[in-house]
């Protein structure tokens, strides 16, 4: 099946018409479509069983409440299933009819599909190689997770996390660490890319707008980007620079997943600062109409590993799926 074929449902929570800039998906699709076909791997293996740890189910007929790693209920994260993520091919009318048998992925709004399984967890973990330009990038096909957001977000510190090793990506307190693409493979199957982040207000003009410019023709002319994990720091308030990149990505079609990092800084700041799933909730209604249906989103901290074999699940249920077709 072409890919294009697939797009409606993929991309289903995506805005339909883009508000400005032109819309590159048609060219980002066909040159995926062309690549697939010369380059595309064998699928991994049929779906495991996952441990059901991993998974939160709705406690109510009408909405899924998500729990911390604690096990109190986060009360301001009131799932009802119209804000829930179903991957492709999901029977989301039973959900709907049942929200009881739905699987959710913990600290998320991201349901469990038939896709979710393979080889989820990271066996081995390599750094290719660092690219300044999209044409650098490794070119054997194989599909790959780019998280991209503000410097000092977490990039580097999840990717590590993700992978179980301290340093493979490098992290620091000072903002403007990582600077060009750097490809990780994973398992020897699929890529973990990390990316330099945006918003670095010290960063000189020109730099920031080649940054744009370089990132964005990445995410736009990358055949073999699956999805892209836009982190947003939960620890603070939503900025404005966040809010525009997410409508960007969403304008352009470019699968998203919302990483909310920092989850572990709980402690009610003063004046008037907010918990966590606090501004998790103010994100979603900020960014609600971006999209026709929610965006997968899922709630991390690289301090204790939350949301880690959850993030590893949800990729692969996409990965299979992207690799099926
Ligand atoms: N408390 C807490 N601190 C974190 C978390 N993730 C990252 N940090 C800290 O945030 C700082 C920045 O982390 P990095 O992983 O280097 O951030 P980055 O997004 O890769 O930054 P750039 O490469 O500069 O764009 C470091 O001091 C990390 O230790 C988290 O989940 N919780
Ligand atoms: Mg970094």
């Amino acid at each position: 099946m072409f890919l294009t074929n697939k797009l409606p449902r993929f991309h289903s929570h995506f805005l339909i018409a883009p508000l400005t800039s032109p819309k590159p998906q048609q060219r980002f699709f066909l040159i995926t479509s062309t690549l697939l076909s010369k380059t595309k791997p064998e699928p991994e293996s049929s779906p495991l069983a996952v441990p059901l740890s991993h998974f939160s189910t709705p406690t109510t007929t009408s909405a899924a409440v998500v729990r911390s790693p604690g096990g109190q209920e986060q009360g301001s994260l009131l799932l009802s299933p119209e804000n829930l993520f179903f991957p492709p091919e999901t029977d989301v009318s039973s959900i709907k009819k049942a929200p009881l048998s739905a699987r959710i992925l913990k600290g998320s709004n991201i349901v469990v599909g038939k896709y979710a399984g393979g080889t989820v967890d990271v066996v081995n973990a390599d750094f290719v190689k660092s690219s300044v330009t999209t044409e650098d990038c490794p070119s054997d096909g194989i599909p790959e997770f780019a998280l991209v957001g503000r410097s000092n977000v977490g990039k580097s510190s999840l990717l590590n996390s993700l992978v179980r090793r301290k340093k493979l990506a490098l992290t620091s307190k000072k903002p403007g660490k990582t600077q060009c693409i750097n490809h990780f493979r994973i398992n020897d199957s699929w890529y973990l890319v990390d990316l330099p982040g945006y918003g670095y207000a010290s960063a000189p003009h020109e730099v920031r707008t080649d940054w744009a410019k370089f990132t964005k023709d990445y995410f736009i002319n990358r055949p073999n980007l699956v999805s892209v994990f836009l982190l947003i720091d939960a620890s603070i308030p939503a900025k404005k620079i966040d809010l525009e990149y997410a409508s960007w990505l969403g304008q352009n079609q470019i699968p998203m997943t919302l990483v909310f990092t920092k989850c572990d800084k709980r402690k009610k700041k003063k004046n008037g600062g907010k918990r966590p799933e606090e501004n998790v909730h103010d994100f979603q209604a900020l960014i609600r109409d971006f999209f026709t249906t929610a965006p997968p989103w899922i709630m991390t901290s690289s301090v204790t590993n939350q949301g880690r074999d959850e993030i590893l699940l949800h990729m692969s249920q996409l990965r299979n799926y992207w690799l099926k077709h």
